[in-house]
């Protein structure tokens, strides 16, 4: 593999940007007005709601305030709901806000109407700035005084931005970086992808692009790669993985923002202190507003076709990974299993993940 940075420029087109600005204000705690033709929502994310901001709002929504929420979410209220939907909220209380949004024990048996488009958009702004699934909305007749000094993105803009960042997925950077075990290394920077941040293809030894390449999608999780928790099996794999590509022809690890399964690692605290209370990790994100797993492989996919890659062996215990790849049009030839440690930490985790999400595992828990 050359030294070849790609200098495929795609310019970034003013929707793109308008989304990227919209997705740094939400995650500051500001409201953004969501148009969709003549119609204008204000919305404010609950994850990053402040009491002053609170105020502000409740002084423009004079009592026609709702409160987006996601389908699992309404579930767990006690609802009976296939599809997100809209609380009334006759006064912005934060206590009452939050606990509607992810307190474990809350309830409600108040009317949820449906959503419209912009509804919608608002909870997909919520999971592009990686917050909670929470979102409260004002109309814009009520809002008038908010309006001026508010960041607008259109709803079109937004429901073409996952596609522009695909589109615009690039490699940046590249350069060895000898690792521990595994001195033969590239880092490829990507720019583009999932998450917030850059994406990086770790190459590891020289793997042959002719015949099947090993290559390993890894979402990040700062606690498991980082620090050695003992809470999930994360650190291990991805250290066993450069191992084994280092002493067998090398291979491809994709290193992916998606931390917490895509849900932020703020949601996946949060997500913690709910499993320290006897929740799984399915179940903890449930409570949080969270579907099984949000993320989407695609992106990886076309890294690995930016490198050249066609025909893959995948390391991975993750069915929709190997789903995900295969769809992409990648020759999936075989898949392989890495495991890590078993602790009493993490054996309900992993427990969970072969009986909820259908993961591979050879041992039983
Ligand atoms: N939401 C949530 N995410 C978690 C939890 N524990 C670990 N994670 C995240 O789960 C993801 C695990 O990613 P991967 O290592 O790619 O694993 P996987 O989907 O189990 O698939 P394979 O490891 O390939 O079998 C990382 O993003 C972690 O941050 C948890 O309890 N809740
Ligand atoms: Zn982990």
């Amino acid at each position: 593999m050359g030294a070849f940075v790609s200098n495929r420029r795609v310019p970034t087109p003013v929707g793109q940007i308008e989304v990227e600005r919209a997705i740094a204000e939400i995650r500051a705690g500001r409201p953004v007005v969501l148009l969709h033709g003549s119609e204008r929502f204000v919305v404010s994310a609950v994850d990053t709601l402040e009491r002053a901001g609170a105020e502000e709002l409740e002084l423009a929504a004079k009592g026609s305030a709702c409160l987006v929420l996601s389908a699992p979410r309404l579930r767990r209220l006690g609802l009976d709901r296939s599809e997100s939907g809209c609380v009334a909220l006759p006064r912005i209380d934060v206590d009452r806000v939050q606990h509607l949004s992810y307190e474990a024990d809350a309830r409600i048996d108040a009317p949820v109407a449906g959503l419209t488009p912009l509804h919608v958009g608002a909870l997909e702004l919520m999971r592009l700035a990686m917050v909670l699934p929470a979102a409260i909305i004002l109309t814009s007749a009520e809002a008038e005084a908010l309006l001026p000094h508010l960041l607008s993105v259109s709803l079109m803009n937004l429901n073409a931005y996952r596609v522009g960042r695909r589109a615009a997925l690039r490699i940046v950077s590249r350069a060895q970086v000898p690792l521990e075990g595994a001195t033969n290394t590239e880092f490829v920077v990507f720019r583009g992808g999932e998450g917030l941040r850059d994406q990086v293809a770790v190459i590891i030894g020289r793997p042959d692009l002719s015949q099947p390449v090993r290559v390993r999608l890894h979402s990040a999780c700062l606690t498991g790669d980082l620090f050695g928790s003992l809470k999930c099996d994360c650190g291990d794999q991805l250290r066993h993985t450069v191992g084994e590509m280092a002493a067998t022809g090398g291979g491809i690890l994709l290193y992916i923002d998606q931390e917490g399964r895509g849900n932020g690692l703020s949601t996946k605290i949060r997500a913690y202190e709910l499993q320290a209370r006897g929740y799984d990790t399915f179940e903890a994100d449930e409570i949080l507003g969270h579907g099984q797993d949000q993320r989407g492989f695609d992106f990886a996919a076309d890294m690995l076709a930016q490198l050249g890659v066609r025909s893959v062996r995948v390391m991975t215990n993750n069915p929709s990974k190997i789903a995900a790849l295969k769809d992409a049009g990648l020759d999936v030839v075989s898949d392989h299993r890495i495991v890590g440690r078993r602790t009493d930490h993490n054996v309900r985790y992993i427990a969970a993940k072969r009986d909820r999400a259908g993961h591979y595992f050879e041992h039983d828990f």
